[in-house]
C-alpha cells in the first residue's frame, strides 16, 4: 500500500489498485470519494455504541431552554420602537455589520427590524439585474433597500437534482435563522413577507418591472392578472409567477447590506461543473484540500476554516449551489458571507454528502463550533426552528421531513469530526 497523487495512480498504474485515502483508508481506485465517505460515516453512525450515546444525553435541558430562549427574545419587537422614525430602525443593522458578522450574537432589536421589513410601506419596486434569478429590488419607507425573491414552489415542492429549479424563498427565511442558531451570524437579515402583488408591487413599479407584468391563463382554464416575470438572465414570460387567489404573493424578504460595503465573488475550489461527464477535480483527488491550502495560501487558516464552516452550513441545508462565496471587499479579515441561500431544503430523504466535502477532505475545524455543534445535537436543530419559528407569519416554512432532517444532517457532521479526530492528531483537527 503507497500513498499516490489519486490522478497519477488512475491513469498510469494498472498493477497497484489500492490508494490511500484522507480517512486513512485503502480504496479500490474505483470506488468513489464520495461512496467512501458516505459509508465510513454510515458505519460510525449505525455501529458505534460510544458514539450512538451521545445523542441520547437528556441532561441539558435547562441550558436547551436558556440559549432557546434567548435567540427567541431577540424576536420579539420592541413595542416602543417608534414605526415614524424608520430612518432610526434601518441604522441598527447598519451598525451591526462587521468583517466577521453581520449581526451580533446579542440583538435584542432584530425582532423590531424583521417587524419593519414585514410591514413597512413599499415605496417603489424594480427589477434586480443582481444574480441570474427573478427577484425584486424594494425600497422600503425609510430609504432602506431589500431584495425579495418570490414563492416559486409549494411546501411540498420535490426538485429533481441537487441544484435544480428555482430559488426556493422559505429556504432564504429558514437559513437566517439557522445562522443564528449555528454561530455563523454571516447571512443578511431575512423576513417572512406576503405582498399584494396589485398595490404593493404593480402600483409602485418602475417602468422596467411594470413592463413585465403580464396576464395568464391557469391549468383550470381560469384569468390570473397581475403575473410578473421581472428582468434577469433567467427571467422570461412563459416563467412567471403569480398572485394567489386573495392577490398576494409570499417571499423572502432579504434587507440589503449597507451601500458603502463592497462585495467581491470568490470562486469556491469546491465548485461543481454542472455538467454530468465532467467530474470536478476535487470529487475524487483525496489531496484536495493541500492543493487549496496552498492556492489560499497556508497561512490563511481562517479562510480555510470558514470554507469548513460554510460546508457545514450548506450541508444541513442541502445546498449544493455555492458555486462563489463573496466577502467584504478590501476588508482582509472578511468572513466568507453567507449570501444567497435559496437552492437549499430540495430532497428531504436526500444527503448529498459531497457538500461536505471541505470538511471531509480537510478535516479541520474551529474547535467553538464543534462544541457548538455537539450541543446542538443534544438540544436537536428541529427543536430550536419549531420554537422560534412557530409565530412566523408564514409558519409552517418546511415540511417536518425537512426539519428532522437537520437533526440527522448533525450527526452526520459530528460523525465525519469523529472520525477526523480518530484518524489525525487532535490538535490537527481541533482549531482555536
Ligand atoms: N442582502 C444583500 N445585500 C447586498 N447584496 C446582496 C444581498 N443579497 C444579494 N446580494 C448581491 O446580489 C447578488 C445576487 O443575489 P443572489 O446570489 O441571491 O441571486 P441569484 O440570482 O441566486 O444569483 P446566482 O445566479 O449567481 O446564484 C449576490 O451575489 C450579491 O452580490
Ligand atoms: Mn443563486
Amino acid at each position: 500500500m503507497v500513498t499516490f497523487n489519486d490522478s497519477k495512480q488512475i491513469n498510469h498504474s494498472k498493477k497497484s489498485p489500492l490508494v490511500l485515502v484522507n480517512f486513512n483508508e485503502v480504496r479500490p481506485n474505483n470506488a468513489t470519494l464520495k461512496l467512501l465517505f458516505e459509508r465510513k460515516i454510515r458505519f460510525k453512525i449505525e455501529n458505534d455504541l460510544q458514539f450512538k450515546q451521545i445523542f441520547e444525553q437528556t441532561d441539558l435541558d435547562i441550558e436547551a431552554d436558556e440559549f432557546i430562549l434567548k435567540l427567541k427574545s431577540d424576536l420579539i419587537p420592541n413595542p416602543s420602537f417608534s414605526f415614524v422614525n424608520l430612518t432610526r430602525i434601518w441604522n441598527i443593522p447598519k451598525k451591526w455589520v462587521r468583517a466577521r458578522e453581520i449581526t451580533p450574537s446579542n440583538a435584542p432589536e432584530l425582532g423590531t427590524i424583521l417587524n419593519s421589513l414585514q410591514s413597512t410601506r413599499i415605496v417603489k419596486s424594480d427589477v434586480s439585474r443582481k444574480g441570474t434569478q427573478l427577484k425584486l429590488l424594494l425600497t422600503l419607507q425609510g430609504g432602506q433597500y431589500a431584495l425579495f425573491k418570490p414563492m416559486r414552489y409549494d411546501r411540498q415542492y420535490v426538485p429533481d437534482g441537487i441544484y435544480a429549479g428555482a430559488d426556493r424563498h422559505n429556504g432564504e427565511i429558514v437559513a437566517f435563522h439557522l445562522s443564528r442558531i449555528l454561530n455563523m451570524r454571516k447571512v443578511p437579515i431575512v423576513a417572512s413577507r406576503n405582498l399584494n402583488v396589485l398595490t404593493e408591487i404593480k402600483q409602485v413599479a418602475s417602468e422596467s418591472l411594470s413592463a413585465t407584468f403580464i396576464n395568464q391563463t391557469n391549468q383550470n382554464g381560469s384569468f390570473i392578472s397581475n403575473c410578473f416575470y421581472g428582468e434577469c438572465y433567467y427571467c422570461n414570460e412563459y416563467d412567471s409567477v403569480c398572485p394567489d387567489a386573495a392577490g398576494h404573493i409570499e417571499g423572502a424578504m432579504i434587507l440589503m447590506l449597507p451601500l458603502h460595503y463592497k462585495l467581491q465573488r470568490i470562486r469556491n475550489p469546491w465548485q461543481r461543473t454542472y455538467r454530468d461527464n465532467m467530474k470536478p477535480r476535487w470529487e475524487n483527488d483525496s489531496h484536495y484540500c493541500l492543493y487549496v491550502r496552498k492556492s489560499i495560501g497556508t497561512n490563511n487558516q481562517e479562510r480555510l476554516l470558514d470554507m469548513v464552516e460554510t460546508s457545514i452550513f450548506d450541508f444541513i441545508i442541502q445546498n449544493a449551489d455555492r458555486h462563489h462565496y463573496e466577502v467584504f471587499k478590501d476588508v482582509s479579515n472578511s468572513a466568507l458571507l453567507l449570501i444567497d441561500n435559496g437552492k437549499s431544503f430540495g430532497n428531504a430523504s436526500h444527503d448529498e454528502i459531497t457538500i461536505l466535502f471541505p470538511l471531509l477532505q480537510c478535516c479541520v475545524i474551529r474547535n467553538s463550533t464543534y462544541q457548538h455543534l455537539k450541543k446542538l445535537s443534544l438540544i436537536k436543530i428541529s427543536r430550536i426552528i419549531n420554537e422560534l419559528l412557530v409565530n412566523d407569519p408564514l409558519w409552517p416554512l418546511l415540511t417536518d421531513d425537512h426539519i428532522v432532517a437537520m437533526d440527522r444532517r448533525l450527526v452526520m457532521i459530528l460523525a465525519a469530526i469523529e472520525i477526523c479526530l480518530e484518524t489525525f492528531n487532535k490538535n490537527n483537527v481541533l482549531k482555536a
